[in-house]
């Protein structure tokens, strides 16, 4: 295991994420309580402007003793693909997401989540992600999300 450790406060050059701003308050499951035991979480952009996110998982989010429940990796890696596609522009919902969860992930650790916009066809947009410390991966994704219709986006507000 890695002896990195990271801080909430992200790198040089990355720009903080407003996330409310682009989708309203809405996500309050994963990101909405910084100061809570599950999850503490930030956004950022990175210096390509992709998506970063660095997330502490609290104690409230454990599955097997000490680590994190797959539920949680799951909830975080669908908030922050889906993030993703918006903040690149596309009004999405996710259809599909494929995880690999590849270690345990220990709690309250600060793990960073990648992504990558990685195609657009049509109303699907693909965008993969991965959650890791050092070079450590816990997981990968792979995420379909699909484009909203302007009157469904209409009645989510
Ligand atoms: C203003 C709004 C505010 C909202 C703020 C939100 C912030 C969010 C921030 C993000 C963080 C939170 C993220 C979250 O938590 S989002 C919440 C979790 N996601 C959902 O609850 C989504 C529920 N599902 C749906 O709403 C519909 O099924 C969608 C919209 C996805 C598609 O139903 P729709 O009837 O519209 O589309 P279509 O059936 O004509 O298909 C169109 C094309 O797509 C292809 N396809 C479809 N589904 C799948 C699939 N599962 N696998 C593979 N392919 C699939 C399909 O084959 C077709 O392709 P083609 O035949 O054309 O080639």
């Amino acid at each position: 295991m890695t002896d990195i450790q990271l801080n909430m406060d992200g790198e040089p050059g990355w720009e903080p994420f407003d996330a409310p701003a682009l989708v309203g308050a809405s996500l309050r499951f994963v990101s909405g309580d910084r100061t809570g035991n599950r999850f503490r979480m930030r956004y950022f952009r990175n210096a390509s402007g992709e998506l970063v996110a660095r997330v502490w998982f609290g104690p409230e989010t454990e599955g097997p003793p000490g680590h994190a429940h797959g539920g949680s990796i799951a909830a975080v890696l669908d908030e922050v693909l889906g993030l993703a596609a918006w903040a690149a522009g596309y009004p999405i919902v996710v259809g599909n997401l494929n995880i690999h969860f590849r270690h345990l992930l220990p709690l309250q650790t600060v793990v960073q989540v990648d992504s990558e916009v990685v195609a657009a066809a049509g109303r699907k947009i693909s965008v993969r992600g991965r959650i890791v410390l050092g070079d450590r991966i816990f997981a990968e994704a792979d995420c379909l999300c699909i484009t909203l219709p302007e009157e469904q986006r209409r009645q989510l507000g």
